[in-house]
């Protein structure tokens, strides 16, 4: 059987790298999907930077499995980087809310993981992650984007709260995720 790709999906400074990477240590064999996204290379979180021509230019040539935009960039999930679910592997991957109507029709299993935490816990994160100017944070604080409708009933949503240390976040989505893993 393939594995299951999941997608981590919540607000902007919900926790989402932080908690795919607490998760893989755990779990060594859960392979995090690196994204290709055209924005400058950064230290925190590892992805492909690309230009907007280079992103054009690899879409057209089929190289993504999805690809999305938000917050003005563009973002990918290549085809290289979910290789394992053909052998049965799962693959994490932090996705925009928005295309997980589009990864259901492309993934047969698809797990959704979706993380939450207050709205002042958001701001104060995304303040201390310092990656964007004060305007851009209050607009990814502002950007309301629910789970979509278009959402198939069958693909399992699992909720965690990371409002509390990430390792606890991390450790309560593996539980839910391989209950016989928690069982043993
Ligand atoms: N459970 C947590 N407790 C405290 N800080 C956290 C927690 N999870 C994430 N952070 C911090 O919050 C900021 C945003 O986390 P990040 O993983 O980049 O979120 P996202 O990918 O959802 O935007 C980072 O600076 C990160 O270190
Ligand atoms: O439609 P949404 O669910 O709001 O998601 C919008 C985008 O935000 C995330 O990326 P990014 O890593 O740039 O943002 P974040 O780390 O601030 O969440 C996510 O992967 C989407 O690409």
């Amino acid at each position: 059987m393939s594995g299951r790709l999941i997608a981590v999906v919540g607000p902007s400074g919900v926790g989402k790298d932080t908690v795919m990477a607490e998760m893989a240590a755990r779990r060594p064999g859960l392979h995090v999907a690196r994204r290709a996204i055209t924005r400058p290379a950064a230290a925190s979180e590892p992805f492909e930077p690309l230009s907007e021509a280079a992103f054009a230019r690899r879409e057209a040539a089929g190289d993504f499995a999805l690809a999305w935009r938000a917050h003005g960039l563009a973002y990918a999930l290549p085809v290289p980087e979910l290789a394992g679910l053909a052998e049965g592997r799962d693959a994490l991957a932090n996705l925009s809310r928005r295309a997980l109507g589009a990864a259901a029709a492309r993934f047969p299993r698809l797990v959704v993981l979706a993380l939450e935490a207050p709205a002042e816990v958001l701001a104060a994160r995304l303040a201390g992650r310092g990656r964007e100017s004060a305007d851009e944070i209050a607009a990814r604080l502002a950007r309301a984007a629910p789970l979509p409708a278009d959402l198939p009933e069958d693909v399992p949503v699992i909720r965690i709260d990371n409002s509390g240390p990430p390792g606890a976040a991390a450790e309560a989505a593996l539980a839910a995720l391989y209950p016989e893993r928690a069982a043993s």
